[in-house]
């Protein structure tokens, strides 16, 4: 393969990218042209919240060509277009020859939740000291077991008194890895739900691989009242969601939330007082996890 990467301005680079696109590129790619210099931009917003810019001063725009006939052609069509005025080519090279997949599985180590739980991917052994563990690639939903919301749930999880999770409800369920995890530590009669597609379809496939029986769906498929409901999403559809989630716990049930900033925790306990007395039960790089009981 061969790589053409360009330099361009903010406005010029999606209708760079776009023509790339349109030139038969395989891939094309953006990265900020400052990046690990005194000028690299951050561009990242509060959780839920837009980013404060779209795009960096000046990209890297890197297109993948299937050979160096077709990259030095998509140059040479680019550069006397108006579109490309302000742009200009850093280079025209071959890509290395790499063994992808094993560069790419080498960046997923197993994760441990607590000393003898595990989350692992598929190509990985088991480490001998995993007395339960979750099998789990990435994939297209979150929720690979490395985020601080998801390790925190997972720890709560694991912390239960055995046989008390009973029916349970994950709400926001991505990669389906809380249910999957509450299964492996008794819970039963598991819902697990979300708004995308794309995640159901993932907890039913690492459900399956991981010989786990759950009931997944679109947020409809909730029904009736949980011992254990459990939302990792963050504070803002928290905030909206709290009716509809104290309304799932059954008398004597727990709810466990998670996605919510340090500075976050006095608005969730005013969102939610009309219904269960959140408090903080833990935290992790300045995230914390709430929790609630209903009273039996
Ligand atoms: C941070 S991920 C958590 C995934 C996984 N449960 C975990 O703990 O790693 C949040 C998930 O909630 C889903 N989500 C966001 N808003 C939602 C809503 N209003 N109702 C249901 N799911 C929602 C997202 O699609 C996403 O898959």
């Amino acid at each position: 393969m061969f790589e053409l990467s360009l330099l361009c301005p903010e406005d010029r680079v999606e209708t760079v990218s776009d023509a790339l696109d349109a030139l038969d590129a395989l891939s094309v790619s953006v990265e900020d042209a400052d990046a690990q210099t005194e000028a690299e931009q951050a561009l990242f917003g509060e959780p839920g919240m837009p980013p404060p810019k779209e795009g960096w001063q000046r990209s890297r725009v890197i297109a993948l060509f299937p050979n160096e006939e077709a990259a030095r052609e998509a140059c040479a069509l680019l550069e006397p277009q108006d579109f490309f005025e302000g742009c200009s080519v850093l280079a025209v090279k071959p890509v290395p020859e790499q063994d992808w997949v094993r560069l790419t599985q080498s960046q997923f180590a197993p994760v441990d939740i607590t000393p003898d739980f595990w989350i692992v991917p598929s190509w990985h052994e088991l480490p001998e000291q995993a007395r339960v563990s979750i099998r789990l690639d990435p994939g297209l939903a979150f929720g690979t077991g490395t985020h601080p919301t998801t390790r925190m749930c997972l720890r709560w999880i694991a912390r239960q008194p055995q046989g008390s999770l009973g029916r349970t409800l994950d709400y926001g369920c991505g990669s389906g890895i809380l249910a999957i995890g509450a299964a492996k530590f008794g819970a039963t009669q598991i819902d697990a739900v979300d708004i995308d597609p794309a995640a159901v379809e993932s907890t039913n496939y690492n459900a399956s691989a991981n010989h786990v029986q759950l009931r997944s769906g679109l947020p409809d498929a909730a029904e009736g009242e949980y011992q254990t409901v459990l939302a990792n999403i963050l504070a803002t559809p928290l905030k909206v969601l709290a009716p509809l989630l104290c309304g799932r716990v059954a008398a004597g049930g727990s709810l466990v939330l998670a996605g919510i900033l340090e500075r976050q925790a006095d608005e969730l306990k005013q969102a939610y007082a009309p219904y269960l007395k959140l408090e903080v039960a833990d935290s992790e790089d300045g995230w914390i996890l709430m929790t609630a009981q209903r009273p039996a």
